[in-house]
């Protein structure tokens, strides 16, 4: 398990001497004995005590019951703050409650030893007092493991950590996405080929456009040679290698209604070769089948004011039948509401990415759960792929797209 940039397996290296230790006693005798099948069971069996005991070993930490707390004096990034533990205790009168501290690019983490949803909800405006911040400003993760809350407080924006953008989270001659890394430090990632269109929601200033930025890099060094098509009201994704560029929604209707009409021959042509959809198709007849198309639409709302019915029915035709002909759209909206995006537009949206939202209304549209709008800004997201459930982090920002993550003022918005 991870826990910000730092691997709790490696708290206990004792468990390799084990390792070693019990590997020696049973294959020895084993291979002695003339069976080599004993003896590679021998092994296997010494790998599964070894997992077990880490296993064991970091869920009493994390449990609090046996803190091994010279390990944990030793890095700075994980720590039980017995200070909190014993103020949560009093404020709560949960003697289970144990919080260890770590922190993630934008959070201060508080792991407390307890996995019940109810109990927690019951005690989050207690904890927000003991942290010192504003209830609504924490967010929380009920169950992040076994027996285990994650409580997530938000850094002063001085201390935020920025998440480089890293490539080698991508898999060449894949579509797969690169968004950032979850409170936990792990990666967060999509696959174009599993959800293939995605809507981007957050406010000025939220960190949208380093968010499609990010991705369009991703698209960039799949080693597809996408083909890419920028409609961009506001201008901010000007500098962006691509096949088009307009801040005209006039033109960008009819950029996409081309695209629609050069969608359906495409469809024809990959039936035609007995294929469903664009990447068995790419699959069976690489040397001919076509680049990806990747459509993006900063500000939809503004598109849509263009001609409501005409954007709505290309959009719709897009994401609900052309994937299958190599065609992906992403959607970015500064304050999404039901009433710009419809369900039946927004239904295609498997994979949603909200930054910080204007409230909770807004969050429900862009990730159909509340949160989005306590997020602190600045590339903090929310982030859910299809049904899974929402993971929270900070999104990548790409070298020399910023100096410095903290320089920025706060945002009034
Ligand atoms: N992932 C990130 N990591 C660090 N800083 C970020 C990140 N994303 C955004 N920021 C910071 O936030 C600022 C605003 O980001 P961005 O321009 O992407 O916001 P936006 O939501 O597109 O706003 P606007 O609509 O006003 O252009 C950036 O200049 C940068 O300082």
């Amino acid at each position: 398990m991870r826990i910000g940039t730092f691997d709790l397996d490696q708290f206990y290296p004792e468990t390799h001497l084990q390792t070693v230790t019990a590997a020696t006693l049973l294959t020895v005798p084993a291979l002695a004995t003339g069976s080599f099948v004993a003896g590679v069971s021998a092994l296997g069996l010494a790998w599964v005590a070894r997992q077990s005991i880490t296993a064991w070993k970091r869920d009493n930490c994390l449990l609090g019951s046996d803190l091994d707390a010279e390990d944990t004096r030793e890095h700075a990034a994980v720590n039980t703050n017995n200070d909190v533990t014993a103020r949560l205790r009093k404020a709560t009168g949960n003697q289970d409650l144990t919080a260890i501290e770590s922190r993630s690019a934008q959070y201060r983490l508080l792991s407390v030893a307890n996995d019940d949803p109810a109990q927690i909800a019951k005690v989050l405006p207690r904890i927000a007092s003991v942290l010192g911040v504003a209830p609504d400003a924490l967010g929380w993760i009920p169950t992040a493991g076994r027996d285990l809350s994650i409580i997530l407080a938000p850094l002063e924006r001085a201390e935020w950590l920025p998440v480089p953008f890293n490539e080698s989270a991508l898999t060449q001659g894949k579509l797969i996405g690169y968004v950032g890394r979850d409170v936990l430090g792990n990666h967060v990632t999509y696959s174009r080929q599993d959800a293939p269109h995605m809507l981007i929601s957050g406010t000025t200033r939220s960190g949208k456009t380093e968010a499609i930025r990010a991705d369009l890099q991703s698209m960039r060094l799949s080693g597809l040679r996408p083909e890419i098509h920028i409609i961009d009201a506001k201008g901010t994704l000007c500098r962006e290698q691509c096949a088009t560029f307009t801040t005209d929604m006039g033109e960008g209707l009819a950029t996409l209604q081309a695209i629609v009409e050069r969608a359906r021959e495409r469809i024809r042509e990959i039936v035609a070769t007995g294929c469903d959809n664009w990447f068995q198709y790419r699959a069976k007849c690489p040397d001919v089948c076509p680049a990806p198309i990747m459509v993006y639409v900063d500000e939809y709302p503004q598109l849509r004011k263009q001609d409501k019915e005409a954007v709505e029915t290309v959009v719709g035709e897009l994401t609900r039948v052309h994937a299958a002909s190599g065609v992906f759209v992403t959607l970015g909206i500064q304050k999404p509401k039901a009433d710009t995006l419809p369900t039946e537009i927004r239904d295609m949206f498997d994979i949603r990415l909200a930054m910080r939202v204007p409230d909770s209304k807004a969050s429900m549209v862009a990730i159909d759960e509340p949160g989005a709008e306590g997020l602190p800004g600045a590339g903090a997201f929310m982030f859910r792929n299809g049904g899974d459930s929402v993971v929270r982090g900070r999104g990548a920002l790409i070298e020399g797209a910023d100096k410095a993550s903290g320089a920025e003022p706060a945002s009034t918005a």
